[in-house]
């Protein structure tokens, strides 16, 4: 390896200090933009960090993403110890941030039963149905509250058809401790806003030891953690001991255990543990999804008509769409792909990391390199997906005539990379593909009049997930008959 890296040079970045490296050159903010930019700075796809020690690779392009996540998996698949928020805020309980090794393996594995298709079919899109009538129903009442109401439509889905919780409000205490959990992840993963993200030895300081605040962070957030993987999970048990559980992934799941005679602490908590990762995700990730393209549809009322005026044609004016409809309205597809696009939620991708040293392109990589995937430069690739891909345009996805067109790809880099790629893909695009279709079916959304109109902000909290600030908009039934069809729909938990 030594004289392999003598032969070798690293891939092209700035030139560093001695030992911090090019921590100063780590940019606070729309990382991916400024990496984007640096990377073609050096003439290269490829961009070589020095992380006080730590190495770190950023692949602008689907090329370099595909040679290396996906055609050399087996050296690009583990996962970079993240002590802050691993160890000290107790996320080590989620298979996205494990190894990549046998513990991984079986997690992904239960993950993947989890969400089979026929899981769905029973439990989520039932519950997720269920839930986009809360959710416009909560627009009828509280429009201006919209994103919350899209946070208890991510929130409720997950927590009723994993554990048998209907919660109908955002304050429910297990929305709650999710709310305050993810926030404590995206806080502990913001690039400089914990040493010991970069210092791992910190995590030894105590707690009255000056500088050791974080601990104190730690301690109290930990709960929130422990709320939403363990505190849930016991609900859905204590449920079916005393025989009032709904039927959700948990109790099915432990009931088999329990039935077959295989029951066993270690197999309890793993699937303790995947629940709560499938929680936590379910959770947090489509909610920030939905906002863009609520925020997109405000911004080009063009759009909005469009969707409307295809989802009426496919659906009618007498019925909310469902599950069933999916992939009948090519425009609401292509809505939805474009959502994923132009803002894609996690746009430099979780972090790999090496498991051993290895050379590409005559380049040398060291063994424990963080390797990220720039998925915003590749989703907002001229080449691939047009000159105008700054702005929302989900004709891009079209034909002339109105079906999908198959030479755009599908923008499949917001869910991630090779083995490690997003296994809630499906569970996603069906509450984002629903929610879309059920809102412009039932609403308009337009832009403020206070007392001219006034365009959204556009600002972006640009943390571990990408997702719109508060924004103010109009969003009122499209007709009595829209409003009479949300009033008479489904509620959760009848
Ligand atoms: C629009 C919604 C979503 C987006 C854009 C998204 C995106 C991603 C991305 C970029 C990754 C990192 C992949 C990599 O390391 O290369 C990821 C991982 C993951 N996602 Fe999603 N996700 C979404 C929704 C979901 C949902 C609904 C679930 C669960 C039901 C889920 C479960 C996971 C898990 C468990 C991982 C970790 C996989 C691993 O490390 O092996 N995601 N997701």
């Amino acid at each position: 390896v030594w004289i392999r890296s003598r032969q070798h040079h690293k891939p092209p970045g700035p030139k560093g200090w001695p030992i911090i490296g090019n921590l100063f050159d780590v940019p606070k903010g729309k990382a991916y933009l400024v990496y984007d930019e640096m990377a073609k700075k050096y003439g290269s796809d490829l961009l070589y960090l020095n992380m006080a020690g730590t190495p770190m690779l950023i692949l602008n392009s689907a090329e370099a993403v595909d040679d290396l996540f996906v055609a050399k998996a087996i050296i690009y698949s583990d996962r970079p110890h993240l002590p802050m928020v691993g160890d000290l805020l107790g996320w080590n309980f989620s298979l996205a941030l494990h190894p990549y090794g046998e513990r991984w393996r079986t997690s992904r594995a239960l993950l993947t039963q989890q969400l089979s298709p026929s899981n769905m079919e029973a439990y989520q899109i039932p519950c997720l149905e269920d839930y986009v009538h809360l959710f416009l129903n909560k627009l009828l009442d509280m429009p201006e509250d919209f994103e919350n109401h899209l946070y208890l439509l991510s929130g409720g889905t997950a927590l009723s058809s994993i554990y048998g919780i209907y919660p109908h409000s955002r304050s429910n205490l297990y929305l709650q401790h999710a709310e305050k959990a993810a926030a404590g992840l995206q806080q502990g993963t913001l690039p400089g806003s914990f040493l010991i993200n970069t210092f791992p030895l910190l995590k030894y300081v105590p707690e009255w030891f000056p500088g050791g605040g974080f601990q104190t962070k730690a301690k109290s957030e930990r709960v929130h953690v422990r709320g939403m993987v363990n505190d849930t999970f016991e609900f859905a048990k204590k449920s079916m001991e005393n025989g009032t559980a709904r039927s959700s992934m948990a109790s099915r799941a432990l009931q088999e255990l329990y039935n077959d005679g295989t029951w066993s602490e270690e197999k309890e908590t793993l699937l303790r543990n995947v629940l709560g990762t499938i929680y936590c995700e379910l959770f947090t990730r489509t909610a920030a999804t939905i906002n863009t393209i609520i925020l997109a549809l405000v911004l080009n009322p063009r759009i909005l008509n469009k969707g409307q005026a295809a989802v009426d044609a496919v659906i009618g004016k007498d019925r909310l769409p469902n599950f069933h409809d999916e992939g009948t309205i090519p425009y609401i597809d292509a809505l939805v792909m474009e959502g994923l696009r132009w803002r894609p939620i996690i746009p430099l991708g979780m972090p790999h990391y090496t498991a051993r040293a290895d050379v590409y392109r005559e380049h040398h990589i060291p063994a424990q390199t963080i390797v990220m995937g720039n998925t915003w430069a590749i989703l907002h690739n001229p080449a691939t997906y047009g000159k105008d891909v700054d702005q929302f345009r989900p004709e891009r996805f079209l034909n002339e005539d109105g079906t999908l067109n198959s030479k755009v790809p599908y923008p499949s880099a917001a869910f991630g990379y090779g083995r490690r790629i997003c296994p809630g893909k499906a569970a996603a695009q069906h509450q984002v593909w629903i929610a879309v279709a059920s809102l412009l079916a039932c609403f308009d959304v337009t832009k403020v009049v206070d007392p001219v109109e006034a365009d959204p902000s556009t600002e972006y909290f640009d943390g571990g997930i990408l997702t719109p600030l508060p924004y103010r908009c109009n969003i009122k039934p499209r007709s009595k008959a829209a409003e009479a069809l949300v009033r008479s729909s489904d509620l959760p938990g009848k």
